[in-house]
């Protein structure tokens, strides 16, 4: 059966959350890791959902990596690619969101391509191309600490511009929310003009299910969870989606074994959600310089589980404040410290799979990455949503059996995540 649309997710957690959305608007959809070997016994879906760990890479190896993805997609018939991107916008003047868009563009032959992060069901919304972070612009809300990519600009227009080669232009509110004719109208202005992609204000989910209308109509659009949701609502709409009686609640059997979650998120949320699991359950704290310097802190953390795990769900967490990963940034480098760390935490959740958890919670999209690549996870079936944005997931082809997991975005979840996830995954 052919793909009615394709993704490609520049993370992990971007992935189960845009998977998530497509779920709860219709659409039958699996999370791929990468490209699935051809061996792989997928689903009758309608939509397929490629993850990479793409957003802090070079740029030209996201490109690659991508185009191969796309190629995979549209061979399996999807006629519109949406690029799932971070609903804060997480990139560098070098990438990789201009990139990669303008290379899925060019390939497939696109004009204007729509871009927007705009997720409001988690406060994410841009007008006049300025985005905001709940009632915060991007430049002065948390992401501005970001360790890997901090945002100093709220302006998209200029942020895409500055990573770009095509010229960006803006498709103001005020042409969405006059409907998909004035969209277009405004799209086909930007294109008279030499303008190669736009990026789309959307404040209401109204607004998104207008841009989705338009974007299915062409063969790329770049966005967060918002984006997808106006694509599948479109798609729900014109027919073409078979209806099925499956619910969420079949992808999570109970799979028994121990609970754990590691965490590398550093954002304001996940500190917060730290804070607050370790009032009800065991949470350690890893010490990133110790982690940097040798192994030793590695094994500390396996045997302190160790002693826990059998006895409820246990968190390990690398996570610190601005100010800490600051320091240690000063003293090794930003991609060294960030490499390391995620390194230790895939190395801490792997041996914990080893002795007998499935069910897992990661918290950060590089970590989630690098743990769920350790694992040699090839796929995911959409489970049940313990938070905007954060399904409860349960792995497809996995050598370690039947597992569940939940790759939770650095931002998102009320401050009880960890609670709320271990008891769905109970
Ligand atoms: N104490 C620390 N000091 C410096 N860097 C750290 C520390 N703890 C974790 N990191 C690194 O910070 C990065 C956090 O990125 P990650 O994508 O996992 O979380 P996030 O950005 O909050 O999540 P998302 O991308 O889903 O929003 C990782 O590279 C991680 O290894
Ligand atoms: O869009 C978001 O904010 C998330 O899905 C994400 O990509 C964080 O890594």
């Amino acid at each position: 059966m052919a793909i009615l649309l394709g993704s490609i997710a520049d993370d992990y957690t971007g992935a189960s959350d845009l998977a998530n959305t497509l779920t709860k608007n219709g659409l039958r959809t699996v999370q791929t890791v990468g490209i699935p070997d051809a061996g792989l016994a997928l689903l009758e879906v309608d939509a397929v959902v490629v993850s990479l760990k793409i957003r802090s890479v070079a740029a030209a190896a996201a490109v690659a990596a991508a185009t191969e993805a796309d190629r995979w997609l549209r061979q399996r018939g999807a006629n519109h690619v949406l690029y799932k991107i971070c609903s804060t916008f997480d990139s560098t003047d070098e990438g990789n969101i201009g990139p990669v868009t303008e290379a899925l563009a060019n390939t497939a032959g696109s004009n204007v391509v729509l871009v927007t992060p705009a997720f409001p069901a988690t406060g994410r919304t841009v007008f006049q191309g300025h985005l905001f972070v709940g009632g915060q612009l991007l430049n002065e809300s948390p992401l501005k600490d970001h360790p890997l990519n901090p945002m100093h600009d709220a302006n998209l227009v200029r942020v895409l511009a500055r990573q770009s080669r095509r010229t960006v232009g803006l498709v103001d509110l005020a042409a969405v929310s006059a409907g998909q004719e004035a969209v277009r109208a405004r799209l086909d202005a930007l294109l008279a003009q030499g303008i190669g992609m736009a990026i789309a204000d959307a404040i209401f989910e109204g607004d998104l299910e207008t841009l989705g209308e338009v974007a299915l109509k062409t063969p790329v659009s770049t966005g967060a969870s918002g984006l997808g949701l106006g694509l599948a609502r479109a798609l729900t709409r014109s027919g073409q989606v078979p209806s099925r009686s499956e619910t969420t609640a079949d992808a999570i059997r109970p799979v028994g074994g121990m609970a754990a979650a590691v965490a590398g998120s550093c954002s304001r949320a996940t500190l917060r959600q730290l804070d607050v699991a370790a009032r009800s359950m065991p949470v350690l704290r890893l010490d990133p310089e110790k982690l940097l310097v040798g192994s030793d802190e590695v094994a500390a953390a396996i045997s302190w589980a160790g002693d826990r795990i059998s006895l409820g769900p246990a968190i390990i967490a690398a996570s610190a404040s601005p100010e800490e990963v600051c320091r240690l940034q000063s003293r090794h480098g930003r991609d060294a410290s960030g490499h390391a760390i995620e390194t230790a935490t895939s190395v801490i959740a792997a041996e914990l799979v080893t002795r007998g958890v499935r069910r897992l919670v990661v918290a950060g999209g590089e970590t989630s990455g690098a743990v769920v690549d350790r694992l040699a996870i090839p796929a995911f079936l959409i489970g049940p949503e313990i938070a905007p944005g954060v399904p409860v997931l349960r792995t497809i082809g996995s050598v370690h059996g039947d597992m569940l997991l939940a790759l939770k975005s650095g931002n998102f979840g009320d401050e009880n995540f960890f609670a709320t996830a271990f008891e769905m995954m109970d």
